[in-house]
């Protein structure tokens, strides 16, 4: 799959009010590398604060590095300026999780899809263009012309969340970050709104990173997937392989303590984690995840592990970042390089 975005050492440090050992720095995103092919779909998981909403403003270009680049199709948008910096905006949307609070309960739906060409008039210049488009869109995510006269509240959850799909839509995006997007919703509503997202994808190519603390929902969705851990990146592979064969004891955790899995009905054995997740003003030295891991060793204290790279038998590269990578792996062909 063609490369689309390229994200490499990307870290972004906060400052706050001075810890319990004094530090008032809190690297949400230490040095992350990724990467996104156009018209595939990411999946993003990690415990609560690991930095998945970072990342994704990053992306947005809420948010600005402090280190590392991103290049989309060779441009950094960070170098931007003026017309093209505009421009590339519309290139990465986002969905929120919550479609009660992200759509204003003032406008009306035809509105809201609308909302982004005020700052991109060259799209569709005339009202007339603007009302074919916005139609246009509704159908798209499967919503009836009239129903941009309505206002939000008069629609349910799932409708509401079409229409903040509409809107990302609206800027004709490469990307869209759907943070959470369907966690707000029932069981049945969720299954119509990840086909709907399905088949956007498939008849525009546009690629998705998918951000979801539901496990079933990523595996369902996902092409590849990256864990997060405290600002890192800790395992990415394809979707099947860092499921069924984690490497890193962390995914491993992940992964067992999510029951709904295990459709081949094995039982996996539940790996609980020790202690909390630690604080990104205090990381552990070392390897972030060892307070927490039942396989660390001392080395794991004095240094931080490098990526191990594993070519997955489909020619896929799968990367964990562990000193002692899992090794009961059966679709994995060994190492054949440590990542730089
Ligand atoms: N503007 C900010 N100022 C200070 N700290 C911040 C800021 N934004 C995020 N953080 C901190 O950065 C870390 C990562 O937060 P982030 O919201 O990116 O995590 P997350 O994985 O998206 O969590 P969740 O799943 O709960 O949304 C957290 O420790 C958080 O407290």
């Amino acid at each position: 799959m063609p490369e689309l975005l390229t994200i490499e050492g990307l870290t972004k440090t906060f400052h706050v009010a001075k810890s319990a050992s004094g530090n008032t720095r809190l690297k949400a995103l230490d040095g992350i590398s990724l990467t996104v092919g156009r018209g595939e779909t990411l999946g993003l998981v990690g415990e609560s604060g690991c930095g998945k909403s970072t990342l994704a403003r990053t992306l947005m270009m809420l948010e600005t590095p402090d280190e590392g680049t991103v290049s989309f199709e060779g441009t950094n948008p960070f170098g931007l300026r003026g017309k093209e910096l505009l421009t590339w905006r519309r290139r990465v949307q986002m969905v929120f999780q919550d479609p009660f609070a992200s759509l204003n309960a003032r406008m009306n739906a035809g509105d809201i899809i609308a909302e982004p060409w005020a700052t991109h008039r060259s799209l569709y210049p005339t009202s007339r263009e603007r009302d074919a488009r916005v139609r246009e869109l509704l159908h798209m995510v499967g919503l009836r012309p009239s129903d941009a006269r309505k206002s939000p509240q008069e629609f349910s959850g799932g409708q509401r969340q079409r229409i903040g799909i509409a809107r990302a839509l609206a800027l004709n995006p490469d990307v869209i970050i759907l943070d959470e997007p369907v966690s707000a919703l029932d069981l049945s509503v969720q299954a119509q709104v990840l086909n709907l997202l399905n088949e956007l994808q498939q008849e525009l190519g546009v690629s998705y990173i998918f951000i979801s603390h539901d496990l079933t929902v990523v595996r369902h969705v996902a092409d590849r997937v990256a864990v997060m851990y405290l600002g890192r990146i800790i395992e990415t592979g394809a979707t099947e392989e860092v499921f069924d064969h984690p490497r890193h004891p962390y995914t491993a955790a992940l992964m067992s303590a999510s029951p709904k899995l295990d459709v081949s009905g094995t039982t996996r054995d539940r790996i609980v984690l020790k202690g909390e997740l630690p604080s990104p003003l205090d990381p552990p030295s070392g390897c972030r995840f060892r307070t927490r891991c039942w396989k660390a060793q001392d080395i794991c204290a004095e240094v931080a592990p490098e990526p191990q790279v594993l070519a997955a038998p489909d020619g896929t590269r799968h990367l964990a970042e562990c000193h002692f990578p899992l090794d009961s792996i059966k679709g994995l062909t060994g190492a054949i390089a440590s990542a730089q």
